[in-house]
């Protein structure tokens, strides 16, 4: 579904996507960790369109989308949940809900919003109110309720678990869950090395832009070798 091969990337001339090549499958979730500044946002910025790669290519199914424009790049089935959220203060929850259909051709908009409602009755309680009312779980429910009405095929998210209370991550975790069962592919940083494990099934590690390791996580050795290498 996604498919990167030795991508680079630069900041000025600070070279900080290395070579990275990685897959991620339909109904697959991958696991991005590694240590502050190593360069895993970057490397999302760089399959969203946000940030243009130096070289090497990205294909969503067989599609190239390395460096075009990111509208172009959500309009082929990617989406992305940034680490900063992107709630909308001014706006209500239905319409940062609402957001995620922007683009969509001949979308119905009732149609597309009623189901990610029904999934995430408290937002739909809240539909009404300023996003700035939410919680910071909600808010991430509403990052990832906002990409799901689009039912993209590729999900990039960055850090949702950043700041959450348990009882929430797990929630959070619990949806990524249910993309990847929907059939989405899906790229998760996280520095919440131990809940994510439980929920990617494969991972790579990265230092300094590139992938060191990589293994299954249902692989005892595997994920004993990542633990040790992040020591945590
Ligand atoms: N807009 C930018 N301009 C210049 N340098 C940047 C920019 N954004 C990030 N960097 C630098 O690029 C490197 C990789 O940053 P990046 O945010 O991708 O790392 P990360 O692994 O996601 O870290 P974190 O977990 O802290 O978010 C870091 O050295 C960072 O300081």
């Amino acid at each position: 579904m996604l498919s990167i091969k030795d991508l680079h990337s630069h900041y000025g001339l600070s070279h900080v996507i290395q070579g990275i090549s990685l897959e991620v499958a339909a109904g697959e979730i991958l696991g991005v960790f590694g240590r502050n500044g190593v360069g895993k946002t970057t490397l999302l910025k760089n399959i969203a369109g946000w940030v243009k790669p130096s070289s090497g290519s990205i294909e969503l199914n067989g599609q190239a989308i390395g460096g075009i424009e990111p509208d172009a790049i959500n309009r082929a089935g990617l989406a992305i949940v940034p680490e900063d959220r992107r709630i909308f203060p001014g706006l209500t929850v239905q319409e940062n809900l609402e957001l995620g259909l922007l683009g969509l051709k001949g979308a119905k908009p009732a149609s597309k919003l009623n189901p990610v409602l029904e999934r995430f009755p408290r937002l739909a309680e809240r539909a009404k109110q300023s996003a700035t009312t939410l919680s910071g779980g909600e808010q991430q429910m509403l990052s990832l309720a906002r990409i799901m009405v689009a039912e993209p095929r590729v999900v990039l998210i960055d850090e949702p678990s950043e700041g959450l209370a348990p009882m929430i991550v797990a929630e959070i975790f619990a949806i990524v869950r249910e993309m990847r069962d929907a059939g989405c592919a899906v790229v998760l940083v996280e520095q919440n090395i131990h809940e994510a494990l439980a929920v990617c099934d494969r991972f790579v590690l990265i230092e300094r832009g590139a992938v060191v390791f990589a293994g299954a996580a249902e692989d005892d050795a595997a994920r004993a070798a990542l633990l040790e290498k992040l020591a945590v």
